[in-house]
């Protein structure tokens, strides 16, 4: 009775606009009990929109049409739509339909470990609801876990009396020091979640965090207090290490004797991947460190937290001691992870507005001095009390700053004004671009590095190949999708080409000197992770061979050039996989034709990389517009669950 469902399905699929798991995934729910048409049809996209980053699928989705989520421009939800019988007509009806379904567990019913749960209005594979309702829970356990008790003035009194040695001066036009509030608040429970954009301080306030923790421990506890730095990329992990190394170094100066601020720095090992800290498994999902063998710690920082996917959040709760502090560094405004689930963005949905109960903004006041100005009173859950928005940025004032502020407000005019207005060479945007601007911009941008690699070929040693790697890094080309002309691939090609017409390379095959790579899969090896990047040079233990080089803060790593499966040319890379990276100079590349996938995340995110020059090529501008007129937004239940 599915023959012409699945007929339709498999024209989809074949046209590339279904993925071929959403047809199998369909197909594996009928083998296993009785399936009705519209059961196959919410298991289709239920599945497809897990591939593209939902974590669940809202049952108002199947009525409404779902074209926008699936990026589907003409009839083809139509088709799929008239291809099945006894279509339920609303909410309810779907709830009953699948509700009576065998292969769905309807939450409150008898489990019997059926693949699909139904939550509400919400339909999920049973592994998304597990780690939504597990992070749900923990999140919220750690938020209220560790509040400091009602007669806990004492401690609120020392609380206040380091924090005004560690912010001693009043915030420039006497507003909020959201900063020293971002601490307090981080003392009362055993989450605290900063989050704000680039430069905003988080680094510098989570430094000061760590000096407070460390004064507030007692000296028992101080001397063995046991922090860990994680990330969920290399660079951005080198990044934080690096950060909170420096601002550490300036407060050991402020604080002078008062706190032995160096011994805890040198304490505090390097800062890791997640994926590392938790101890990855080669081809298994599970961690070393579980619910059942928890990580050694006292305070886990994490930065980038953006870019956690649901699954690794689950997967760092269950890892993490209950009476552990997690501190939540991140950009909520950034593109979410590309695996499923938008995990910072909800757990920040009440940022912004703050939400603060009148305990918060009391306990607020007697540690910090700060009164937090009733627009940002409310009714928050537990996680919007322990939650605290750095609003001014200190690094990322000019145009650059304009421009991503006007993005991020969805501002269009705004951001084509400071665009336009071209202010101080800073940024630039060419709106008509053809192939040969973006050729000409890679020229320059790329000429530097490849340059010193030429005048350095013979007696190249560590210092200089990090010289070399810290001037690649100074140039990037971002693009907002993969294939065609505009994307990673064709510019790459492209980019190699002109690149050896200049006589800057050799392309002689695959491998060539010069050559930057980026990581793919994480490759244990090799010690490479997905998302590294390197630059190919000469080996010099052997003549014709070659390596590939990454730079570990102050030093540099390699490996064999052949020895590398997965990696593919950086000249040009995905915005995506830009996310916890900076770039002195950053060229953004639009496609000519947007699509659902091209919002304002993307293109606030590819801004927020630029340092110091931010230039911007489109072949057709009006996709810069609609671009920053969309907004993406992912089905998930965890704000629900975490607000009930
Ligand atoms: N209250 C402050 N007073 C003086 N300088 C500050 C203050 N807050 C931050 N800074 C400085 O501003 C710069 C940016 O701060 P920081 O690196 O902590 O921001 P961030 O939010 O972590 O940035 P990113 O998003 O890039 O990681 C740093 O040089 C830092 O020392």
């Amino acid at each position: 009775m599915n023959d012409e469902f699945f007929a339709q399905v498999d024209a989809l699929t074949e046209a590339g606009q279904l993925r071929r798991l959403s047809g199998a995934f369909a197909r594996f729910i009928a083998s296993i009990g009785a399936s009705s048409p519209p059961l196959m049809a919410a298991c289709v996209l239920l599945s497809e929109l897990e591939g593209r980053g939902h974590s669940c699928l809202l049952l108002s989705e199947l009525n409404a049409d779902p074209a926008a989520l699936l990026g589907w421009n003409g009839d083809e939800w139509l088709h799929l739509r008239a291809s099945v019988d006894g279509w339920p007509e609303d909410v309810a009806s779907w709830r009953t339909l699948l509700a009576a379904s065998e292969q769905v567990w309807p939450v409150g019913g008898a489990d019997c470990s059926q693949p699909l749960v139904l939550d509400g209005d919400r339909l999920y594979l049973r592994r998304y609801w597990q780690d939504e309702t597990h992070v749900a829970a923990a999140v919220r356990g750690r938020a209220l876990g560790g509040v400091l008790a009602s007669d806990a003035d004492a401690e609120t009194a020392e609380i206040r009396r380091w924090l005004d040695i560690l912010f001693p001066h009043a915030t420039r036009g006497g507003g909020v020091d959201w900063q020293k509030v971002a601490c307090a608040v981080a003392m009362r429970g055993k989450l605290g979640i900063i989050t704000g954009g680039p430069g905003t301080g988080k680094t510098y306030t989570v430094a000061r965090l760590l000096a407070l923790l460390f004064a507030t421990a007692g000296s028992m506890r101080q001397s063995g207090l046991r922090v860990a730095l994680a990330a969920p990329t290399g660079k951005a992990a080198a990044r934080l290490k690096q950060s909170i190394d420096d601002a550490l170094d300036k407060l050991a100066v402020l604080v002078g004797t008062a706190l032995p601020l160096r011994e805890l720095t040198a304490r505090m090992g390097a800062a890791r991947t997640l994926h590392s800290l938790l101890g990855a498994r080669p081809d298994t999902r599970a961690f070393q460190h579980n619910a059942g063998n928890q990580l050694d710690v006292d305070v886990l920082i994490v930065d980038e937290a953006s870019m956690i996917h649901l699954e690794m959040m689950s997967a760092l709760l269950a890892a993490l001691p209950p009476e552990a502090t997690l501190i939540l560094l991140g950009d909520k405004d950034q593109l979410a992870s590309v695996e499923a689930g938008a995990v910072l963005g909800d757990l920040c949905h009440n940022a912004e507005a703050g939400e603060y109960l009148p305990e918060t903004l009391s306990y607020v006041q007697a540690s910090t001095g700060q009164q937090i100005p009733d627009d940002y009173a409310g009714h928050g859950g537990p996680i919007a009390q322990q939650t605290v928005m750095l609003r001014e940025s200190r690094r990322f004032g000019g145009p650059i700053g304009e421009l991503a502020l006007a993005v991020n407000a969805g501002n269009a005019a705004k951001a084509v004004e400071v665009l336009r207005s071209g202010q101080d060479g800073k940024v630039a945007w060419t709106d008509f671009a053809q192939p040969a601007d973006m050729l000409q911009l890679a020229l320059s941008g790329y000429r530097q590095y490849l340059q010193l690699i030429k005048n350095s070929i013979a007696d190249a040693d560590d210092v200089v190949r990090l010289a070399i790697l810290r001037s690649f890094e100074g140039f990037r080309i971002l693009c907002a999708v993969r294939d065609g002309e505009w994307g990673v691939s064709g510019l790459n090609d492209a980019i190699e080409q002109r690149l050896q017409s200049a006589g800057l390379l050799k392309r002689t095959g695959e491998w060539y000197v010069g050559r930057p790579v980026m990581v793919t899969r994480n490759d244990y090896a090799t010690g490479v992770f997905n998302g590294d990047i390197g630059l190919t040079l000469p080996d010099p233990a052997r003549p014709g061979a070659l390596r590939v080089y990454f730079s570990e803060g102050e030093t540099v790593r390699s490996v064999l050039a052949t020895r590398l499966r997965n990696v593919e040319t950086a000249f040009a890379m995905t915005v995506h996989k830009s996310q916890g990276s900076e770039f002195a100079h950053t060229a953004m590349v639009l496609p000519k034709d947007g699509g659902s996938m091209l919002a304002r995340e993307l293109i606030y995110t590819g801004i927020t990389r630029a340092r110091d020059y931010f230039t911007l090529l489109t072949p057709n501008g009006q996709v810069l517009l609609d671009a920053i007129g969309q907004r993406t937004q992912r089905a998930s239940g965890l704000r629900h669950l975490l607000d009930n």
